[in-house]
């Protein structure tokens, strides 16, 4: 699917922002992990929703969705031989599901996606489930993959890299409980914090909680089993941060919601961050209002702890007056594109003035805008989709954006919303 976006004079409304893809996607598995009905409220309706719910009926959870509510009573420590599990398109999807296959006789993983998930590294979760017993097939660390588990699990310590991204660590926490328990160390650093944050607390809701050294990053999960539970879906900031970026960029009122003060996103990060700039952003309970339009002055960004809204503050950057340096975001290369590279190769098309680094990217930004009217490729990633529509409107003649209906990875009314706002937008 093309999408033509248009250059925008003012945007103006109410959005309401999607549910957390992150939290859902846990909220989805715990449940799955629990023997017991759980009910998640206002969870997120996304593909990547989408692919775990079918997983988990394959490997014999009940599933009964209706408006604003999911109803789930798990497999606890019986899922059911799926025989073949397909993630979508979603990171955390795949690395959820690897580590059940240590309670399965074999079971098979794949992707539609090759150009996408299948190019994403798996190998330092790999590594983990085979020093807990798992027999593993692999394409060098990459999908497909098979794993025959099923014998009983002795080992009580496992230690898994955190240097290209935390999903590996939350997976192995998550089904720690089911294994008899584990200590977790993680080696080389740990990227992106914050959603391990989000595991924990997840986890704790479900009733286990981790003891916890952030300093040593180290983790230990009692053996234990999870308890039913309610669960409330907060709003997604990372989808927030690019109607947030739209709003910075031209004369606008918009107010987002619901978006909690209180959650463990690190993409509300961007809220102090835009005000740095030069934007005008005011909070009130769980509503955001940004007044944009007024000239931006370019301000570094750590994107360490926001992962998920760097490539929204770089459609800003290319706005912005002066140079914006993005560091500490080196793992952003392992996402749905590599989005360093990707991204630099998509703004440079557009004229922007972009060098990749070590550990991000640097932007020098054009306060006048962009000619546009050209076409940008997607690269079947929901983020770069929606910095690409979000430059759209700094342009003359606008951007024709390919392959974007891969933005309901996360935020499947993104354009609705763009186009409720007063942009134009056409599927061509
Ligand atoms: O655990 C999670 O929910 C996520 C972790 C982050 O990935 P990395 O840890 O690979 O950086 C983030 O980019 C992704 O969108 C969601
Ligand atoms: C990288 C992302 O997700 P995942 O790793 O789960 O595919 C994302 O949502 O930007």
């Amino acid at each position: 699917m093309k999408v033509y976006v248009g250059p925008a004079s003012r945007l103006q409304g109410k959005v309401r922002v999607p549910p957390s893809k992150n939290y859902t996607s846990r909220y989805i598995w715990v449940s799955a992990l629990t023997e017991g009905e759980s009910i998640i409220y206002d969870p997120a309706t996304n593909d990547d929703a989408g692919a775990l719910l079918n997983c988990c009926r394959r490997l014999g959870a009940k599933v009964q969705a209706s408006e604003g509510r999911l109803k789930i009573c798990g497999f606890g420590r019986n899922p059911h031989p799926p025989g073949v599990l397909d993630p979508g398109n979603g990171g955390l999807i795949l690395r959820l599901l690897l580590p059940i296959g240590l309670l399965l006789p074999e079971v098979q993983y794949v992707t539609s996606y090759p150009e996408s998930l299948g190019k994403r590294p798996q190998g330092h979760l790999l590594t983990a489930l085979r020093a807990l017993g798992a027999e593993v097939e692999d394409d060098n660390g990459h999908l497909p993959i098979t794993i025959r588990g099923g014998r009983p699990i002795t080992r009580r310590t496992v230690a898994v890299s955190g240097r290209i991204s935390s999903q590996f660590a939350t997976a192995l926490l998550m089904i720690a409980p089911l294994l008899g328990g584990l200590d977790l160390r993680i080696t080389e650093g740990l990227v992106s914090r914050p959603p391990l944050a989000t595991t924990l607390q997840v986890m704790a809701e479900a009733g286990v909680t981790p003891l916890a050294d952030w300093e040593k990053l180290r983790f230990t999960v009692p053996a234990a089993s999870y308890q039913a539970g309610v669960y409330h879906v907060p709003g997604d900031y990372p989808a927030a941060s690019a109607i947030m970026a739209a709003a910075a960029l031209v004369p606008s009122s918009v107010t987002l919601y619901p978006l909690s003060p209180a959650d463990q996103q690190g993409e509300k990060q961007v809220i102090p961050y835009l005000r740095q700039l030069g934007v005008e952003v005011k909070t009130e309970g769980q509503e955001v209002t940004i007044r944009g339009g007024s000239p931006l002055r370019a301000v570094d960004f750590n994107g360490e702890e926001a992962i998920d809204a760097v490539l929204s503050m770089a459609a800003v950057a290319c706005c912005a007056a002066g140079t914006t340096t993005f560091s500490r975001v080196a793992n952003l290369r392992w996402k749905e594109s590599d989005r360093i590279g990707d991204l630099a190769r998509g703004l440079r098309q557009l004229g922007v003035a972009i060098t990749e680094t070590a550990d991000g990217f640097v932007i020098t930004g054009n306060p006048h805008g962009y000619e546009g009217g050209i076409e940008l490729d997607g690269c079947q990633d929901h983020r770069l989709i929606m910095t690409y529509a979000v430059l759209a409107l700094r342009t003359q003649k606008g951007l024709v954006i390919s392959g974007a209906e891969h933005v309901s990875k996360s935020f499947p009314g993104f354009f609705a919303a763009l186009e409720a706002l007063g942009a134009t937008v056409e599927v061509e």
